[in-house]
């Protein structure tokens, strides 16, 4: 008789959801025990060169890393379940996914940008001109997939989507963003209500993004 050894598992990122949440979601989907490694960014020097590209989040599976947070994400999707039916699903979930992280790399240019009056400038222009018609065409995307990202079920880009969303919310400075779009409420109470998530969810730390 084998006995099949639960692997160790080990997800490491900083005290934030931003790029890691949606993999701790996964795990959690995936019922799978894992060690949710929050590191204190003052030990971040120490732990940069021990990671495969120099950056967070990194997943670990019995010592063997996985890295880049939408690869780790699918990893896991195609893991539980929660891919495609066929490469055309899978397709449109990836186009999804591509298209959230382009609104999160736009905001990303003005939160990091370091010259502050050309960051408020910044804001200024991307709230006016670039985030209204991204948030209008992603309002679309989940209206006509009943509250997901694709393929009208639930997959692994929406908890790229629910868990990048407070992050989103802080970089636009959008608090009401729920609010302002229904249909992305819809798809965060599609993933937080799921019960596979309940106990991670009761005892993951509160973070602001
Ligand atoms: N494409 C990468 C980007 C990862 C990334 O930018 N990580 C940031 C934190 S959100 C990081 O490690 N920053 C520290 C550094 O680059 O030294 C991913 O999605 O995992």
């Amino acid at each position: 008789m084998f006995s099949r050894k639960m692997p160790t598992v080990k997800f490491t990122y900083f005290p934030a959801k931003a790029l890691g949440e949606s993999c701790r979601l996964l795990l959690a989907y995936g019922g799978q025990e894992f060690e949710d490694y929050r590191i204190n960014p003052d030990n971040w020097p120490n732990i940069k060169p021990t990671t495969p590209f120099g950056q967070l989040p990194v997943l670990e599976i019995d010592g063997k890393k996985y890295a880049q947070s939408l690869a780790i994400s699918r990893y896991l999707g195609r893991k539980y379940g929660l891919n495609g039916a066929d490469i055309e699903e899978d397709f449109l979930i990836d186009q999804s996914v591509d298209f959230i992280n382009d609104i999160r790399a736009k905001a990303a240019t003005v939160q990091y940008e370091s010259d502050e009056a050309l960051k408020e400038k910044k804001h200024e222009d991307f709230s006016k001109n670039v985030y209204p018609p991204m948030l209008k065409k992603l309002d679309e995307i989940v209206k006509q997939n009943n509250g997901h990202v694709a393929a009208e079920k639930l997959t692994w880009g929406d908890f790229v989507f629910a868990g990048m969303l407070d992050y989103l919310k802080v970089m636009m400075r959008r608090p009401q963003l729920e609010e302002e779009f229904p249909s992305f409420k819809q798809l965060l109470d599609n993933v937080y209500a799921l019960p596979q998530l309940q106990k991670y969810l009761a005892q993951a730390p509160d973070t602001e993004l």
